[in-house]
């Protein structure tokens, strides 16, 4: 690595032409920048979490209170963050974690994502809840990889067809979200009334499903939108649900099956009794339980109990390369983004997520090089200090 790499180089010498980055290349600040320029409602929607915020302010001061010490004379010339997950390679450790409704960002909404994803050889993880059809996105990620993220809805003739679907269109893992089955109390989108899905925007695998079509008795033409948004909201999510529905999801899932929304050891613990493959420690960026753990807190524990049975990934809070290193230095194998891209995507379409992308990449091999940590697959807590 030369005193300046990559995506690094690339901004400053664009500078010296007099062409700035097409956003900031602080992921923190982007927020900021997002407020300034996007709809206020669908900002709130994005940048919002549950009750007081108290959750999401936690995940941020979670990374907070953490610190690298960074090492010397480490000879880093060229610090390697290829992770394997589930027997597949991957180029970082950086997944695109499942978010619904991004067609308020932007009309391309997770086609561009795709697009995004497939050209810089990260793994998105599609949303139930997206606004294109999930065959459309998965043909504008062609040639990429890509994980499906369920909500599992009431019916299990309707969770089954999307299982089905996923697989047909080549998303390869499966990722269950339990823990928004029941949407939060969220003040800012109450202030606002603002539900993007009950105006009929986020259910396009639902309003293209046979199963869901023939539940409401038509087709579902712009004529019958508002029909169809009642009808999400009376199958969208499912609390009954149990431990033991499990073994549904692998009987329709030919491949590895991730419970995404994990904060307890005993949790995990199940998880892995129940054959399943992998686990996100989440609080769903503190948009679901406010008051609950920051998730890098409860990270260690969860790690400690399966990181030898299960692959552990992680969200919740992740913007600079640093906060990848703490989380991996934690236990994770992998992490997943959210709302950076998002903002991206709202900011700058396709580029905009690019953008985001490669900084956050960029950072954390810089990060990595200035620390003296080689490989960061094999990072421990002792690149922590306190440890
Ligand atoms: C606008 C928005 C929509 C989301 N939609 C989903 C979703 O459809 N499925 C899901 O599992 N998680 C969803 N999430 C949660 C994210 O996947 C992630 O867990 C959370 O945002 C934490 O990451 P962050 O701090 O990087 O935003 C959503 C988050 C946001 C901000
Ligand atoms: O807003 C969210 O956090 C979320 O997960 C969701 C739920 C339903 C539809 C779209 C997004």
């Amino acid at each position: 690595m030369s005193v300046l790499a990559g995506y690094q180089r690339e901004i400053y010498f664009d500078g010296l032409r007099g062409v700035l980055p097409v956003l900031p290349t602080d992921l923190g600040a982007l927020e900021r920048v997002a407020a300034e320029r996007l709809e206020p409602r669908a900002f709130g929607y994005v940048a919002g979490a549950a009750g007081t915020e108290s959750t999401a302010r936690a995940n941020r001061d979670a990374f907070e209170r953490r610190r690298i010490v960074p090492r010397m004379l480490s000879g880093v010339t060229e610090p390697d963050i290829a992770v394997e997950l589930f027997g597949e390679p991957m180029a970082s450790p950086v997944l695109l974690g499942p978010v619904g409704v991004l067609t308020i960002m932007h009309p391309d909404g997770e086609l561009a994502v795709a697009r995004a994803a497939a050209g810089l050889a990260t793994t998105m993880v599609l949303s139930t809840a997206s606004g294109h059809p999930m065959e459309e996105v998965a043909e504008a990620n062609a040639g990429g990889r890509r994980w499906y993220q369920l909500y599992w809805p009431k019916g299990r003739d309707l969770a089954e067809s999307f299982l089905e679907r996923a697989l047909a269109a080549g998303y390869r893992t499966l990722v269950v979200t339990l823990d928004n089955h029941t949407l939060a109390w969220r003040p800012r989108d109450l202030d606002h009334s603002y539900l993007p899905f009950l105006r009929g925007v986020g259910i396009a695998n639902y309003v293209t499903d046979p199963v869901f079509q023939k539940a409401i008795g038509h087709p579902v033409g712009e004529h019958y939108l508002r029909d169809a948004a009642m009808a999400w909201a009376a199958v969208f999510g499912d609390p009954s649900l149990t431990w033991d529905d499990l073994p549904f999801l692998r009987r329709h899932w030919d491949g590895p099956i991730v419970l995404k929304g994990i904060l307890h050891a005993d949790d995990a613990r199940r998880a892995a009794d129940a054959g399943m493959d992998g686990v996100v420690v989440s609080n769903h960026g503190g948009r679901q339980a406010d008051g609950a753990i920051a998730a890098l807190d409860a990270l260690p524990a969860v790690a400690a109990a399966v990181g030898d049975r299960l692959t552990v990934l992680f969200d919740s809070g992740i913007r600079t390369g640093s906060d990848v290193i703490k989380a991996m230095a934690l236990g994770a194998r992998a992490v997943l983004l959210a709302r950076p891209y998002a903002y991206g995507l709202g900011l700058a379409g396709e580029a905009g997520v690019r953008h985001v992308v490669r900084s956050l990449l960029a950072d954390l091999s810089i990060t990595m090089t200035v620390c003296g940590i080689p490989v960061l697959r094999e990072v421990t807590a002792d690149v922590l200090a306190g440890s």
